[in-house]
């Protein structure tokens, strides 16, 4: 399984869609408590969940991990970690995995902030909501924050489908090993 780690719009989601379209891989969709954004659809970008439902199943062990972000609850359900999977998380999320499930490898995506900034602007995020995801953001993808890193990548004006191709070549060169 390929974990996707980076900062809010880094590209993590962009790159994901193109290692699904062009080369197979599946989708783990997590959970959350935070609102749909437009274009969201439930069970297919998240499952969303209310808080009071998303308590339910962690008292029923139904999660690798959970963790809390901007004040919401995300959290990687056992049921959807599937084989030649895709997953984006957070490093909560990347160490949870490394440390309990099999074959994953853990990619972690960084673009600048300024440019970070520019992409949440365009995809219509509140501006206070981009000041505190690019302050948080600092603290929490920190190298020493990570359990492992298989592959490091600069989303940075460059071009995705050549990323995506670099993921793709280097998670397979793993595998034949
Ligand atoms: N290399 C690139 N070239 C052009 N646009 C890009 C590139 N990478 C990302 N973007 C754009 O930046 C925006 C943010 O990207 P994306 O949604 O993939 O980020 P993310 O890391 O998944 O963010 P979040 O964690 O906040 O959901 C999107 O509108 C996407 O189209
Ligand atoms: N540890 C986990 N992190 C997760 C999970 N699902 C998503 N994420 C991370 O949350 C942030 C915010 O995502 P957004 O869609 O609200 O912009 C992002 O960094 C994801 O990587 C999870 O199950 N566990």
């Amino acid at each position: 399984m390929i974990v996707l780690v980076g900062a809010s719009a880094s590209g993590k989601t962009e790159l994901a869609k193109i290692l699904y379209r062009t080369y197979g891989y599946k989708k783990c969709v997590t959970t959350t408590t935070r609102p749909e954004r437009t274009g969201e659809q439930d069970g297919v970008d998240y499952h969303f969940l209310t808080e009071d439902v998303f308590k339910s199943l962690m008292a029923k062990n139904a999660f690798y991990e959970v963790t809390e972000y901007s004040n919401r609850y995300y959290g990687i359900q056992k049921k959807d970690v599937v084989e030649n999977g895709v997953v984006i998380v957070d490093p909560n999320g990347a160490n949870a995995l490394v440390d309990q499930a099999d074959d994953v490898y853990v990619v972690f995506v960084e673009a600048s902030e300024e440019l970070r900034t520019r992409r949440m602007q365009s995809r219509g995020d509140l501006t206070e909501q981009i000041e505190k995801r690019i302050l948080g953001d600092r603290n929490v993808f920190q190298l020493k924050n990570f359990h492992r890193i298989d592959l490091h990548i600069y989303n940075e004006q460059v071009d995705l489908n050549e990323l995506a191709l670099w993921v793709h070549e280097h998670y397979q060169k793993r595998h034949r090993k």
